[in-house]
């Protein structure tokens, strides 16, 4: 490391998201950042999850009173002072030697939920212990019931208020970038709720949905979703909620930005359920734009492992900061003093 490195995390220079990444890139090991920051393949949708946010346009009101903004939702039975939420990520003791700790301490400071990642580095009790927010919990459902069973009972006992179920992984994608760097854990840093190297459940179905609703008690949200047709599926399953997601384009590329498969998903769902969506939120425009098209909230993945890498708890609060800054700028910029407000008329449409 040189001393550069070694300089203490200034947080005042960040001005955006994007700044972080060359930030946080240089206090990482290569095989932390190349973890974080890769997708599948050739990256066909990392790209598309920001070029598709990029070519949305906003058509503004004017005029309107904007002094009193309101970002407050209801979700789930649960008050969110704003719409965005820590998507699940795993391995965070390789960003930061705190981990989940300065994560949760993170979120605390933000008021924003955090959605815990079943390959957490760090025991769910110690971070329910320094947590100021409300956890969720992300499960992977393993092959065996009873140990799926427990995992649920436990994130449930510390306190998780609501399980996204992830729904895309039966395999991992084809990370060619993490091969390059055989990217594994470093000695020392485990996964206590995966005691087992990854082992996804190939054969999971919705027949396990029905089972896993019979089993927790905290609403169930499958993360994932992509195609209209499992919407309905989902809607049809009795689940709480989904999230449409593109894992960050880590898994199958080529796939579509969520923001392009959000419409129609929308239409589909018809108001049944809340949708929450992920995939290249990196502007307080983007928040807007997915309200807009249908998501009651949105979930952040990549920036907050870089806020966390780069400035640990603190980081991770800045993150959050700006982006719910951004989006109260957009809001007053488009005349939206409310989440309600925040409807299809702020996109631009060029044939109108
Ligand atoms: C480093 C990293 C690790 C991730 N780990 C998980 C995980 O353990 N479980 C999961 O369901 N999704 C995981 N994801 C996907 C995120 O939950 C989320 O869908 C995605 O990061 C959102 O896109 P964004 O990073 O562009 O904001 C991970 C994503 C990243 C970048
Ligand atoms: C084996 C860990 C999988 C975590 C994950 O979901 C991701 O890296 O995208």
């Amino acid at each position: 490391m040189n001393s550069h490195q070694q300089a203490p995390p200034d947080l005042s220079t960040l001005v955006n998201l994007f700044d972080l990444e060359p930030l946080a890139a240089a206090r990482m090991t290569t095989m932390a950042y190349e973890y974080v920051a890769s997708g599948a393949a050739d990256e066909f949708t990392v790209r598309w999850n920001r070029q598709a946010f990029d070519a949305i346009r906003l058509n503004p009101r004017v005029l309107v009173d904007v002094s009193q903004l309101d970002t407050r939702l209801s979700l789930f039975g649960q008050e969110l002072p704003y719409p965005i939420l820590i998507a699940p990520t795993a391995f965070h003791k390789i960003m930061h030697p705190d981990g989940e700790l300065a994560t949760a301490r993170g979120a605390g400071a933000a008021s924003a939920t955090y959605v815990i990642s079943s390959f957490t580095t760090t025991p769910l009790d110690d971070i329910a212990r320094v947590a100021s927010g409300p956890l969720w919990f992300q499960l992977y459902m393993s092959n065996d019931r009873a140990y799926t069973r427990d995992l649920i009972q436990h994130a449930e006992a510390q306190g998780c208020r609501a399980l996204c179920v992830t729904v895309d992984t039966p395999v991992l994608g084809a990370r060619n970038r993490q091969q390059r760097v055989g990217f594994a854990l470093p000695d020392g840093i485990t996964t206590p709720l995966m005691p087992n190297a990854m082992a996804p459940s190939t054969s999971l179905t919705w027949h396990d949905v029905a089972w896993l609703k019979s089993v927790a008690n905290v609403p169930i949200l499958l993360k994932g979703i992509l195609n209209p047709d499992d919407a309905e599926l989902a809607v049809q399953a009795g689940v709480a909620g989904i999230i449409v997601s593109n894992h960050s384009g880590r898994n199958l590329d080529t796939v579509p930005a969520t923001i392009d498969a959000l419409p129609r998903i929308t239409e589909r769902v018809a108001g049944r359920i809340p949708i929450l969506l992920d995939g290249g939120i990196r502007r307080g425009t983007d928040v807007l734009k997915a309200i807009a098209l249908g998501a009651s909230a949105v979930l952040v993945g990549k920036p907050i492992c870089f806020g966390l890498a780069y400035g640990g708890a603190a980081g991770v609060t800045k993150v959050l900061d700006i982006l719910r800054d951004e989006l109260e700028l957009a809001m007053a910029l488009t005349g939206r003093a409310t989440l309600a407000d925040i409807d299809e008329s702020v996109i631009w449409r060029s044939n109108r």
